[in-house]
Order: C-alpha cells, then sequence, then structure tokens
C-alpha cells in the first residue's frame, strides 16, 4: 500500500525530521508541506538536508491544503494544531507532534498550558502497558512531549516497586527548543555552558509525566522534574530516582520483563551506561538501572533522540501502528556513532 502524507510545520525541527524518516519509508509518498511565515519558500531554504524534497513550495497551512492526504502530521507550535484537525476528518489520520491532545484533565491543561482544552487523543508512546492497542487503528494520536517520553519510559516497569514520587532531571539537547531563537538559545549563550530551567515544579512537561506514571500505578505520583540545557543539538540523558518500597525488590528483572519484546526499548547489559550519542538519529531508548543501597533509592538512567523518538521517530511508529503496517517500518534502533 502507498500513504500519501503531508507535514504542516515543515521548515520546523520536527516536521523536518518527520520527513528525514518518511523519506526512508517505503509505504510513503509525500505531498503538501506547509510553513507559517516561511510559506512561499523551498524547503531547501530550511532543511540543507533533505535534498530530494529541495524543490518543494511550502505552502501555507490550512486545512484545504492538508485535505485529501491518508496521513497528516502536525509539527506546529502549541495551541495550533486542534483548530486545523478539527477541520480534517475521520478518512485522514491526524499525527499531533504538538501538545493540545495530550493531557486528559481539562483543569491541567488550562493550568499548564492555558485556554480551552481540545480534547484528548490515544497518547503516542506505545511502549506503556495497554498503549498499543490503543493506537491500532487511531484516526488521531497525540504524540508525547521529549521529556515525558524518556522519564515515562524509565520509570513505569517500576511503578509499583517504588514510593509514588519520583525525581527526573534531564539533560536536553537545544533542538528541542525548536528553531524559534530565543534569547537563552543564543550560540554564545548556549555553548559551553549547562543551564536548569523550569526549575521549582513549573515545567510543563511535569503534568504529562505525572499523568502518564498515574495511569500506570493507578494512584497519583508526584514528580519532581528538573530540565537542564547542554550544548547539544540532539539527545536526552535522564536521570531519573524514587525510594524503593522493598529494598531487596529484582527491579533489573522488572525491567527485563517489562521491554522484553519491545524493538526500540533497550536494557543495556549491567555495567553499561545509557549515552546520547549511542541513540542518536535513531528510534532507540536506552535504559540502565541501579539500586543506590545507602539511601534505599532505585535509579535509572535513559537516553534518547529528542528528535526521532522524542518526536519525529515516534509520530512514525504511531502512524505505522494505526495503519497496521509493521510497527519498525522505516525505523531504526542504531544510532549514530562517535
Ligand atoms: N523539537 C523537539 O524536540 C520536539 C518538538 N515537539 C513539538 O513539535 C512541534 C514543532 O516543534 P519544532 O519543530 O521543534 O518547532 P520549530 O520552531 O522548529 O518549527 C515550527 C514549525 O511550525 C511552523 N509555524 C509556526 N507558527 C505557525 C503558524 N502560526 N501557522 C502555521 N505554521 C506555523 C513554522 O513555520 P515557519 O518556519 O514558517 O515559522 C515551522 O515549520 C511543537 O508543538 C513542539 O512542541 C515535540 C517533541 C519534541
Ligand atoms: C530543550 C527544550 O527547550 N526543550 C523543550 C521541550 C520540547 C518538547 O518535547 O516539547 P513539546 O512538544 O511539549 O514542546 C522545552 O523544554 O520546552
Amino acid at each position: 500500500m502507498t500513504v500519501r502524507i503531508a507535514v504542516a510545520g515543515a521548515s520546523g525541527y520536527a516536521g523536518g525530521e518527520v520527513l528525514r524518516l518518511l523519506l526512508g519509508h517505503p509505504d510513503v509518498e509525500i505531498g503538501a508541506l506547509t510553513a507559517g511565515g516561511n510559506a512561499g519558500s523551498t524547503l531547501l531554504t530550511h532543511q540543507p538536508h533533505l535534498l530530494p524534497l529541495a524543490d518543494r513550495v511550502l505552502q501555507e497551512t490550512t486545512a484545504d491544503t492538508l485535505a485529501g492526504h491518508d496521513v497528516v502530521f502536525l509539527a506546529l507550535p502549541h495551541g495550533r494544531s486542534a483548530e486545523i484537525a478539527a477541520q480534517l476528518g475521520d478518512d485522514t489520520l491526524v499525527i499531533d507532534c504538538g501538545a493540545d491532545h495530550r493531557l486528559t484533565d481539562p483543569a491541567a491543561w488550562d493550568r499548564w498550558y492555558g485556554g480551552t482544552h481540545a480534547g484528548s487523543w490515544p497518547y503516542g508512546l506505545p511502549e506503556l502497558p495497554g498503549q498499543r492497542d490503543e493506537l491500532r487503528g487511531a484516526r488521531r494520536v497525540a504524540v508525547p512531549g521529549c521529556y515525558p517520553t524518556v522519564s515515562s519510559l524509565a520509570l513505569a516497569p517500576a511503578m509499583g516497586l517504588v514510593e509514588p514520587d519520583v525525581t527526573v532531571v534531564a539533560v536536553s539537547g537545544t533542538s528541542g527548543a525548536g528553531k524559534a531563537l530565543k534569547p537563552n538559545l543564543l550560540g554564545s549563550e548556549v555553548m559551553g555552558s549547562l543551564s536548569a530551567y523550569g526549575v521549582g515544579g513549573t515545567h510543563r512537561h511535569t503534568p504529562e509525566i505525572a499523568q502518564n506514571l498515574s495511569k500506570v500505578a493507578a494512584e497519583p505520583v508526584g514528580v519532581s522534574f528538573t530540565p537542564v540545557l547542554a550544548p547539544l543539538p540532539r539527545g536526552i540523558l535522564a536521570t531519573c530516582s524514587a525510594t524503593l518500597k522493598d529494598a531487596d525488590a529484582d527491579v533489573r528483572a522488572a525491567y527485563e520483563k517489562a521491554y522484553a519484546d519491545e524493538p526500540f526499548v533497550h536494557l543495556l547489559p549491567e555495567g553499561h551506561w545509557p549515552t546520547t550519542g549511542a541513540v542518536l538519529g535513531s528510534n532507540a531508548v536506552q535504559l540502565q538501572v541501579a539500586v543506590d543501597r545507602d539511601v534505599n533509592r532505585l535509579v535509572v538512567v535513559a537516553a534518547i533522540d529528542n528528535l526521532a523518538k522524542g518526536t519525529a521517530g515516534a509520530a512514525v511508529q504511531c502512524m505505522n501502528l494505526a495503519l497496521g503496517l509493521p510497527e519498525t517500518t522505516g525505523l531504526s534502533t542504531v544510532g549514530v556513532a562517535p
């Protein structure tokens, strides 16, 4: 089967990564590509690596332009997806890389994003318990945020083994912030420096991580989340910890069991630790677990590429699931090294 796809936000980082992956997908034909203010320019201007699509002219992001495709990927700023998606019929599979449809609680949406909640869609993290079934045949998919992806996968197998109160400190490359110029992202501010931001429970991914872990734990899970910006283009390394209920619990066995059949989530052999370099450009998640005996805490380190498994790779994985294609089509588990 050949699936005709469109990408809204094709000039951005997430849209560009969706296209990079889809250029290697055997069942896809690439249709309309749209942007905001950059509509009218060629894709080459924004995505110098996507030469097979170099001459494509970016169109305006309207429902008319996007209609008539089998799949529409929305890689737009927060708050821009809902209105467009509402105008696309159920014959179109809509995959939203933004946040508009991730949170299930309207009050949480209002608190963290503000304004009217557009409703929640099937959540695009197939590796969470029960989630894959929700995505098979779905017509709408909310792709998770990059930090919630890595932290939820790092901690989900431990739910029940740890107290429902977790800490996540995650270091991210700068592409996570998108292309828009921000003062803290100027080259001279970022290079050679690490900086924490969204400290003190103020980052909008906190409720998304809590939503995921609370669903798995079947009880409210408190989340203390601190993101850190690093001078890397891509990659997230998350260190997650929680107090063990039973000091002798076999946590490694729980992780081995949870991810034994997952094509993209890899618990590394003991003694090896995840690195962002090892997952670069791939849809892989690398994990390692340890128990800090002195303080009786489980410590999990996890790495993803924020643009791949953290956004575009997850979007393609979910497209495959929704369309009934093999889940791994067009996706690699092999990173780039060194
Ligand atoms: N970067 C990442 O690691 C991740 C990103 N995401 C999500 O993906 C989405 C896109 O992010 P990202 O690619 O990083 O952002 P970028 O800033 O790199 O790209 C944004 C894209 O949206 C377009 N756009 C901006 N404003 C409008 C508008 N008013 N109408 C139509 N199009 C518009 C831009 O077009 P133009 O060039 O014309 O301005 C551009 O194509 C966001 O919702 C983000 O949260 C999710 C997970 C991780
Ligand atoms: C480094 C950096 O700035 N990262 C982004 C997260 C990107 C992402 O996954 O998020 P959304 O889809 O929810 O925007 C941030 O902290 O806002």
